[in-house]
């Protein structure tokens, strides 16, 4: 099981005084849970991927897999696809498996499934923004991570794109059994996702909120049952629709982005 107890993560601001990102925040997760992270913009989600991922050691608190401190078997998937533009597709999916042997077929083997077969050896630029996502997927999933950090991986894309890389990650993790721990500002992605959605307070970021009543499996977004998922979590938690909307927002109208920048969409 991962394991998430952080006491205090502080960055010094300009003023020279310290700025306390998350505080008292506890989080578990199962192995081959799929947990979703939804919270106010600057709550901290990132900052938590980050401890999590072992990228900020700067923090009091701990990490652990299974009672050991959390250090390898971790993969990454951000906001951006951050592909190195000198190297080609698979070059860029092995740069995080060091000398494994069985990592160049299991990469070949991924960008297949990831529809990628004819551009093994293209360079980035050559590729659609929807297609520089895949192989990040790709490489978040080469190491076969334990635990998979995600941060809004499939934000600003299409639609359909969207869907059609969030139908990947889920096959990928049902083959995987990895854990996920997945940021966005969607509620209805992270109902779909997720098995578990947690939900963030305001800074100090810490967990206020763990919606544990999911669906059976994950959806796409617009499935119905995710509609009716959302419905049903904001009639049973009216406070946390006030913190989603802001003043003049409306579960009704569609589409609504509060102040703290959570996005609830009520359109079918
Ligand atoms: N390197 C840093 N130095 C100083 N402050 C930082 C640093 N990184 C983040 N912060 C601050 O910590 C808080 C949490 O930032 P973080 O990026 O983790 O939030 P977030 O919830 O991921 O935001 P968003 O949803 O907008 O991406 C913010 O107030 C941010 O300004």
């Amino acid at each position: 099981m991962l394991d998430i107890e952080i006491v205090r993560k502080c960055y010094p601001d300009r003023g020279g005084r310290s700025h306390i990102a998350l505080a008292d925040l506890r989080l578990q997760v199962q192995p081959g849970e799929f947990v979703c992270v939804v919270g106010p913009s600057g709550c901290g989600k990132s900052t938590l991927l980050n401890v999590v991922g072992g990228l900020d050691h700067d923090v009091s608190g701990r990490v652990t897999l299974d009672g050991s401190p959390l250090q390898d078997g971790i993969g990454f998937m951000f906001q951006e696809p951050r592909l190195m533009p000198w190297l080609t597709v698979i070059e860029n999916v092995l740069l995080v498996a060091g000398d494994d042997p069985t990592a160049p077929a299991r990469a070949r083997d991924l960008l297949q499934a990831m529809e990628l077969g004819d551009v093994l050896d293209a360079y980035p630029g050559r590729l659609s923004g929807g297609m520089q996502r895949r192989v990040a997927l790709a490489r978040a999933f080469v190491i076969e991570p334990r635990v998979l950090l995600m941060d809004e991986p499939f934000v600003s894309l299409d639609a359909p794109t969207a869907d059609r890389l969030r139908a990947m990650l889920v096959s990928l993790w049902q083959r995987c059994n990895t854990s996920v721990l997945f940021v966005t500002h969607d509620l209805r992605e992270a109902l779909a996702l997720g098995g578990r959605v947690c939900f963030m307070s305001g800074a100090p970021g810490r967990v206020m909120l763990e919606w544990r009543e999911g669906l059976s499996g994950p959806r796409l977004p617009n499935d119905a049952a995710v509609l009716a998922l959302q419905r049903e979590l904001l009639d049973r938690h009216p406070a946390l629709l006030a913190g989603l909307l802001d003043q003049s927002g409306n579960a009704g109208q569609g589409r609504a982005q509060g102040r703290n920048n959570i996005e609830v969409r009520t359109d079918a």
